[in-house]
């Protein structure tokens, strides 16, 4: 996806301070959408607000259809894309390439960028039957070039809808995923196993240093557990070489964050002259692609030889996927590639902020500690079954989320023409949901700069505690996929480490910020003390 092809730009800042959501205009131009009007540069911000706020809204009461239209004091004149202020084109070079724009793209969104809680909710609620993200060409390129299938996060319109109504079957719902409890848990067990060996390498006797790269073959033992049907050895003291090679293409994979960017961005003539982006592009691709045909060839082979012996063949998401064939091999290859690619990273980062928030609260942790003491048995392994009855761990995750939210901004390419914020957007604009300003942003959640897990509680049945102002799995037909995985995973593992340590934050870990490399990451190492629980 290139940014060059983006058209208005806007600058947030999620802080206490911000009052404001500015809606800044005019990057480049784009001939990818003839339709637009060519970018002024006038740079006046724009204030502007929308229909209900505080404690009310919060809780999500009231919302409804009358979101889908604009709140009364935009029913005037409606203005044109033309009349959207913003900085002009050198200020936007200056931002991205002296100022570490690229590393900041959390705080500076481009394209028309919505940092307002209820618009955000007016764009999502309005969509069609198969909403688009984002320009997805140069995915599609790599595809195109390799004869590979697209999978559901480069699919579009009714090659997407047909993948993800046959993958929504199988993953979707929390009772769905619950069957993978077990297989969860045995790689949870693993995970405490290394916990014990790292920590018995330390001085101390305690910490972990950089638990994210523990949490990184955690995530990603456990996404596979799921979706390959088998163990890859991520924990293990050795791990297959196989599995080094996967990792290695996948660390390109972000590791060229900017380079992939440009990957997309240059044009295609250019690639002569500027060659390596694409290349490592490419490269990166067929590591990930390749893995994932070797597992899928493994399960396909194993299936095919109970059949070969009349056994009844039972299984998971990818047993399903080969028997029905309501999906061609090529798209099962690409599925599993894409679902490996956003299932690894986007939980290990999280379960890394949640134990980094929950180090830097004890009396948070205290407080979560006892609610799994009291409502579980004494050493309990928990399965998916419980975590209702432990509504703060659920809380955490939601914070942790609301504060980190992994990707920290969602697209939509609008497929009609919108009215928003008293704007005329056309049809085939790319718009930026900034949901990591809406998170911090007071008006949606009161004191927005502090962990507590607590105001995602309800107080009762009726009580609801939705808010668009933080989507972490973006909203609606187009949403992550992956969603009750990722929370089966880290609810399991956040229970287990709690029953097991109290999770202190090392004298060795300087204050974290988040940096935004693809994802949101921490910007520097997380080193935690796992002390035995007495
Ligand atoms: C904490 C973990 C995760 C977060 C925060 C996250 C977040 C997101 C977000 C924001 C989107 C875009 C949604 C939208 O456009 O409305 C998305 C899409 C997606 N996610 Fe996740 N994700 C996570 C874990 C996972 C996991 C574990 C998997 C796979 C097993 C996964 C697979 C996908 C896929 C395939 C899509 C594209 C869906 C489509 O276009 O139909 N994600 N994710």
């Amino acid at each position: 996806m290139s940014f060059f092809t983006r058209v208005l730009t806007m600058k947030c800042k999620p802080t206490l301070e911000c009052e404001r959501t500015y809606f800044y205009q005019a990057l480049f131009a784009s001939s990818r959408f003839p339709g637009q009007p060519r970018p002024c540069s006038s740079s006046q911000p724009l204030e502007v607000r929308s229909g209900r706020r505080g404690a009310a809204a919060n809780k999500g009461e009231g919302r409804g259809a009358e979101l889908l239209q604009p709140p009364p004091r935009r029913l005037g004149r409606v203005k044109s894309l033309h009349e959207m202020p913003g900085p002009n084109t050198l200020y936007n070079l200056y931002e991205f390439f002296w100022k570490d724009g690229f590393g900041r793209i959390h705080e500076i969104q481009f394209v028309v960028s919505i940092a307002d809680r209820d618009m955000v909710a007016q764009v999502l609620r309005a969509e069609g039957r198969a909403p688009q993200r984002a320009n997805m060409e140069s995915w599609q390129e790599y595809r195109d070039l390799r004869g590979r299938a697209t999978g559901l996060i480069s699919a579009e319109g009714e090659q997407w809808l047909k993948m993800r109504s046959v993958l929504r079957q199988k993953i979707l719902k929390p009772k769905d995923v619950a069957v993978y409890s077990e297989g969860v848990n045995e790689v949870i067990t693993d995970l405490i196993k290394r916990i014990h060996t790292l920590r018995s390498q330390e001085e101390d006797g305690e910490t972990v240093t950089n638990v994210n790269n523990l949490f990184f073959k955690y995530s990603m033992e456990g996404v596979a557990t799921i979706l390959y049907e088998c163990r890859l050895g991520c924990l293990e003291n050795n791990i297959p070489q196989q599995t080094v090679e996967y990792i290695e293409a996948l660390e390109l994979m972000f590791s060229m964050f900017k380079t992939t960017m440009y990957a997309g961005a240059i044009p295609k003539w250019l690639r002569p002259l500027i060659p390596k982006p694409w290349r490592e592009f490419c490269r990166s691709w067929d590591g990930l692609f390749k893995f994932s045909q070797i597992h899928v060839d493994n399960k396909l082979k194993a299936i095919q030889s109970q059949l070969d012996q009349g056994e009844v063949v039972n299984g998971g998401l990818l047993t399903h996927l080969l028997v029905s064939k309501e999906l061609t091999l090529e798209e099962i290859y690409a599925n599993m590639t894409e679902m490996l690619l956003a299932g690894v990273d986007t939980t290990s980062f999280t379960l890394s902020w949640a134990i980094y928030l929950l180090a830097k609260h004890p009396e948070v942790q205290q407080r979560v500690y006892e609610e799994i003491v009291n409502k579980l048995r004494k050493d309990q392994v928990p399965v998916a079954h419980d975590v209702p009855k432990l509504p703060l761990i659920r809380a955490v995750l939601k914070e942790t989320l609301r504060l980190y939210p992994v990707l920290p901004g969602n697209g939509r390419v609008t497929q009609k023409d919108l009215i928003i914020g008293g704007y005329l957007i056309p049809k085939g604009t790319q718009l930026a949901l900034c949901h990591y300003a809406t998170s911090y942003s007071e008006e949606n959640f009161s004191v927005a700069n502090e962990f507590r897990p607590e105001r995602w509680l309800r107080k009762d049945n009726l009580d609801r505690v939705d808010n668009f102002g933080s989507i972490p799995f973006g909203y609606g037909i187009r949403s992550c996929i992956g969603k009750r995985i990722a929370e089966l995973e880290i609810h399991l593992a956040l229970i287990q480490l709690l029953q097991n340590f109290e999770i202190k934050i090392s004298p060795k870990t300087e204050p974290v910020h988040a940096k935004t490399h693809g994802l949101l990451t921490p910007g520097n190492s997380i080193n935690v003390r796992f002390s035995d629980r007495k």
